[in-house]
């Protein structure tokens, strides 16, 4: 738990370079799953401006998202946007190595399950033959956490956070905005080696709790957010204020 958002950022950004560089060190090759949301793209800044920054051989990482909000290329809400903006536009990423979520008004013009089953396609041609689900290798993948209990773009008692076949899924009808999204679900989501679930601030403080204290995922779809190897909670003091004492 850290005092404030600035330095949970900060101290995220200093174990994404870390994790990185080992996983460099171990496969030659990194991969990250982006997530959108204040925090992670606090997070992606924090790194940009780290004197660490380069100890990661950029050119080598592979660069995924969890989720994306459906809108036209280039829209200062697509996660993408803001990711490139916060990082990925100062750093020596091979532009091959970005796998972005379609974008709105192009190849799937506004049919967001077409985006989805791309996207799934995309995943499945890199996919480890190790695992019986047909996702690449994620070294680490990273969430935020909604004022609902949300993460990546999975929302509480929806059918979506509880698809167990499709890695990606469109997500309709949304409770924030945008209504419409591209997600990994959670089989997807749980195949990553290290799940980071990334959240600041009072409001996040219900949720964060319920999904710690065992909420079912169809209630509270960030407790549904696990890795294979790891789950780590990095969390400001506000939104660990309504965890037990001692936790
Ligand atoms: O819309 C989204 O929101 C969540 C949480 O965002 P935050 O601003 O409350 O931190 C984020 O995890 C997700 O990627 C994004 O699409």
């Amino acid at each position: 738990m850290h005092a404030t958002g600035e330095l949970l950022a900060a101290a995220a950004a200093a174990r994404l370079i870390t994790r990185l560089v080992d996983a460099q060190a171990a496969y030659g090759v990194a991969s990250v799953v982006l997530t959108g949301g204040r925090t992670g793209i606090a997070v992606l800044e924090q790194v940009r401006d780290s004197p660490a920054r380069d100890a990661v051989d950029w050119a080598n990482v592979e660069v995924f998202w969890g989720d994306e909000r459906f809108l036209p290329n280039g829209h200062p809400d697509r996660n993408e946007t803001q990711a490139r903006r916060a990082l990925l536009d100062h750093v020596g990423i091979s532009p091959e190595r970005v796998h972005a979520m379609a974008p709105s008004g192009g190849r799937f013009d506004d049919d967001a399950d077409a985006a989805a089953a791309h996207y799934a396609e995309v995943l499945a041609a890199t996919a480890e033959h190790s695992t019986d689900i047909a996702v690449p290798h994620f070294d680490v993948l990273l969430l935020g956490v909604g004022e609902e209990g949300h993460t990546a773009s999975l929302f509480p008692d929806t059918p979506y956070v509880q698809e167990t076949e499709r890695t990606v899924v469109g997500v309709h009808d949304c409770p924030k905005p945008p209504p419409t999204r591209v997600s990994l679900t959670l089989p997807a989501i749980q195949a990553a080696d290290e799940v980071w679930l990334m959240t600041t601030g009072a409001a996040k403080a219900k949720p964060v709790a319920a999904a710690l204290g065992g909420a079912k995922p169809v209630d509270i779809p960030a407790a549904g957010a696990r890795g294979r190897h790891r789950t780590l909670w990095l969390l400001d003091a506000e939104a660990a204020s309504a965890l037990p004492t001692g936790s």
